[in-house]
């Protein structure tokens, strides 16, 4: 089954109203591969979404960066699921490392998040990844099975689901997996998938890599079997975001 390559922009906390007018004016302008070719999602904080949203050429989508575990209520400072559906926010990223690390999320919680997001209509980008001491000690593979784990248990249907390995210690770091790393760790999510979940998930679900991404390594990370499109933080902010858009094209002609 094909896997539509994806390409995310994830804007993290950053941004004013003039910056996101700017980046905005930027994706409309761009030339890029058909809707049929990549699917592309771009993630501003909260606040922004609406007007990104309304004023992003419709061809790319939105996607909130996280979202309450449970229905809203009293719960101060959080965004409910429910309200991301009532704005047609189709897309939410739940589960990044830096709320895992910052704000200790843990991998159940996740779970619980992303089963929720999905059964009120969300489409969830979920994060998984390695940190460096985890890598060096050798339990990368164990560490993103019992993450994947923890989403499986709760998730049955896949279909609004794509798997974002994010390894920690490439993000906002410059220091990018090498092809050959995150084609590796991507096949041996794919086979626990398989294992699992199903054949049927593993084929179809979207493995995307996050971590150092840049003009100049999409197209080789890119072009590995398993990887199927990206998660972009920094550069998502800047104009080399359409060169990664554009490496879409190294699967077409795969
Ligand atoms: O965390 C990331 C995307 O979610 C990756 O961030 P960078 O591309 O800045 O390394």
């Amino acid at each position: 089954m094909g896997r539509k390559f994806f390409v995310g922009g994830n804007w993290k906390c950053n941004g004013t109203n003039d910056e996101v007018k700017k980046i905005v004016s930027m994706l409309n302008a761009a030339e890029v591969p058909s809707q049929d070719v990549v699917e592309v999602v771009v993630s501003p904080p909260y606040v922004f979404l609406p007007v990104v949203k309304s004023s992003l050429r419709p061809d790319f989508h939105v996607a909130a960066q996280n979202c309450w575990v449970k229905k809203g209520g009293a719960y101060t400072g959080e965004v409910s699921a429910e309200m991301l559906v009532n704005l047609d926010i189709p897309w939410v990223i739940l589960g990044h490392s830096e709320r895992r690390a910052l704000l200790n999320e843990s991998n159940e919680f996740v779970g619980d998040k992303v089963a929720y997001a999905l059964a009120q209509g969300l489409k969830v980008i979920a994060c998984i990844g390695e940190t460096l001491e985890q890598r060096e000690s050798g339990s990368t593979v164990a560490v993103v099975a019992a993450q994947t784990k923890a989403i499986a248990e709760k998730v049955s249907d896949w279909t609004n689901v794509v798997l974002a390995y994010e390894p920690v210690w490439a993000i906002g770091t410059g220091k990018v997996a090498s092809p050959a790393q995150a084609q590796e760790v991507h096949l041996e999510l794919r086979k626990w998938l398989e294992t699992n979940v199903s054949s049927e998930v593993a084929a179809s679900t979207r493995i995307i890599y996050g971590g150092s991404v840049n003009g100049g390594n999409c197209k080789e990370l890119g072009g590995q079997p398993d990887v199927d499109g990206f998660l972009v933080g920094g550069a998502s902010l800047k104009p080399e975001f359409i060169d990664i858009i554009k490496a879409a094209e190294v699967k077409k002609s795969a």
